[in-house]
């Protein structure tokens, strides 16, 4: 069957695609402000000078009229560059977080174990922020120190020849050698990521009653720890060589504007004044730049980071062109299915074949690790066949788009979770336009109607609750969906035996006539089969 990759959302290639626009006038507003910060200091070096010699007010009127109108410009055209240049900064940080949310779609849930939770909310977080840093502290500076440094150095030129040569040699120190220097070691401390902080914080956190109950806190604190010093070490280190830097280029800038003065003194009158301090002014947003090339270095490996998260392939490939999903009664046929999770491993489901015609009821028993929750996998389209066929309403599953597939067939898998908010909130994500009635209505189902009110926090994957009432939660969602294939997937687990059965039996009556695959270990259950498969026989 002709199957497409799933789009892929380039983000990485181009972060900042969508507010190309905004960052060109952002980074035009900040250089012409640094230009007019150079014009600025060049005028009023000018007219300090001139103003010494005593001439008639008359010779210095354009020169106030200058002073006046550049400093309005600079800061009128810096708010410009703020304005416009962080605008687009965070526009652009919006796209690119919707673009890796929808690339992580596809890969959840069979895509993601190659990643660690905190890991990838490192790579959604703070990879992605990365792309400010881009707009606001490379690109803008960038720009303001090319074009500054280059009109201050055309108007030394034309002033003082001469006095262009030390100008010249710090412009290239300053916006060539320092920033590589700072680029280069940044990559070299950088290329360990902050990840390790992240996932031992977060290890720590979910894991803390654990730990705690086996006295591991302190190996585990430990451990933490040894990430933490990690970075606080490469932070101290990049700070040592950020300062350096910084006081190397501004070593360099005095320097040089001394140097200038001096080669100026020659030409004599207001223009040695004028060279020196243009020259000064000259330089400086180019001592912005080696800061710059270390978050451009930083930004370069977080952006990296993030595309392989989208590089990584769909586990299960979506078809180019995906039938409608389908309607009314669904049979269920499944082919000689075998699922390994990885090429060449043990096969998780080996040559199983089975039939469920629409409206019969299966109940699926084996052993733990027999592959049960893998075939409901297969059916929800969150793992693929590695050989065999499995067909649903008569047509390939893989026919179908998985968001379709997974309408259709509906349920209480292995991965249902509970979100940290109502229990509103969490049946409706069963059936967003149901009312406080049917909510009620299913809780009195699952037998919740008396215990918990609709406003009830359930915590983290139900932490607030009893294991029982999640399980009930869990069910009642998944009733409220009302898909045409039920999978229930251990659906009583954490009850006492005949609180388990009571509930079945309430449950099953209730979706009676629908095609339902019930995966259990509970042998009780099989008295409610029409069909029965065996994963250990
Ligand atoms: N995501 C996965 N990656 C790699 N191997 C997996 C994965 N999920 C399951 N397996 C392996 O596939 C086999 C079948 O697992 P499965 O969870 O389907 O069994 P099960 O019958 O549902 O077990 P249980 O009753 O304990 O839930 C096991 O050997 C398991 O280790």
């Amino acid at each position: 069957m002709t199957t497409a990759a799933v789009e892929k959302p380039c983000a990485a290639t181009d972060p900042v695609r969508t507010v190309r626009r905004p960052v060109v006038v952002a980074a035009v507003a900040g250089a012409a402000a640094d230009l007019a910060g150079t014009a600025l200091l060049a005028t009023a070096a000018w007219l300090l000078a001139r103003a010494a010699e005593r001439p008639g007010l008359a010779a210095l009127s354009v020169a106030i009229v200058g002073v006046r109108a550049f400093a309005l410009l600079r800061g009128t055209l810096r708010y410009a560059e703020r304005v416009t240049g962080h605008g687009a900064a965070l526009r652009a940080l919006a796209d690119l977080r919707a673009r890796v949310y929808a690339g992580l779609v596809p890969l959840a849930p069979g895509g993601l174990p190659a990643w660690r939770r905190a890991e990838l909310l490192h790579r959604m977080v703070a990879d992605t922020a990365a792309v400010q840093d881009l707009v606001v502290r490379c690109a803008v500076p960038a720009a303001g120190a090319v074009v500054a440094g280059g009109a201050g150095l055309l108007l030394v030129a034309l002033l003082a020849p001469p006095a262009a040569v030390p100008l010249a040699l710090a412009l290239l120190t300053s916006a060539v050698l320092l920033p590589a220097l700072a680029a280069r070691h940044r990559r070299r401390t950088a290329a360990v990521d902050d990840t390790a902080v992240a996932v031992t914080a977060a290890d720590l956190l979910d894991g803390a009653a654990e730990l705690a109950a086996y006295s591991a806190t302190g190996a585990a604190l430990a451990t933490a720890g040894a990430a933490h010093a990690d970075r606080a070490a490469r932070e101290r280190a990049e700070s040592r060589t950020a300062g350096l830097l910084t006081a190397f280029g501004l070593a360099v800038q005095g320097l040089a504007a001394v140097a200038a003065t001096v080669l100026a003194g020659p030409v004599g009158g207001p223009a040695v004044a004028v060279v020196g301090l243009t020259t000064l002014v000259a330089l400086e947003p180019a001592l912005a730049l080696p800061a710059a090339a270390r978050r451009y270095a930083d930004a370069r490996a977080a952006l990296a980071r993030v595309r392989a998260v989208l590089a990584a392939p769909p586990p299960v490939p979506e078809p180019a062109v995906p039938l409608p999903a389908p309607t009314g009664p669904v049979r269920i046929e499944v082919r000689d299915l075998t699922v390994r999770y990885r090429a060449g491993g043990a096969a998780a489901v080996a040559g199983l074949s089975v039939d469920v015609p629409a409206g019969t009821r299966l109940v699926v028993t084996g052993p733990s690790g027999s592959g049960k929750s893998t075939l409901l996998a297969v059916l929800r389209r969150f793992v693929a066949p590695s050989a065999g066929t499995v067909r649903l309403a008569g047509h390939p599953i893989d026919a179908y788009a998985g968001a379709d597939v997974r309408r259709v067939v509906g349920g209480v898998g292995e991965e249902a979770w509970l979100f940290d908010t109502t229990l509103a909130a969490n049946l409706r994500l069963g059936r967003a336009g149901a009312t406080d009635g049917d909510l009620r209505a299913v809780l009195d189902r699952v037998g919740l109607g008396d215990v918990l009110g609709l406003d009830t926090p359930v915590g983290t994957d139900g932490a607030a609750l009893s294991g029982g009432q999640r399980q009930r939660v869990l069910l009642a969602r998944a009733l409220l969906a009302d898909p045409p294939v039920l999978l229930l997937d251990e659906p009583t687990e954490g009850l006492a035996a005949d609180d388990a059965d009571r509930l079945l039996a309430d449950v099953l009556a209730a979706t009676a006539g629908r095609t339902t695959i019930l995966v259990t270990h509970d042998p009780a259950a099989l008295r409610y089969a029409d069909r029965v498969l065996d994963l250990g026989a």
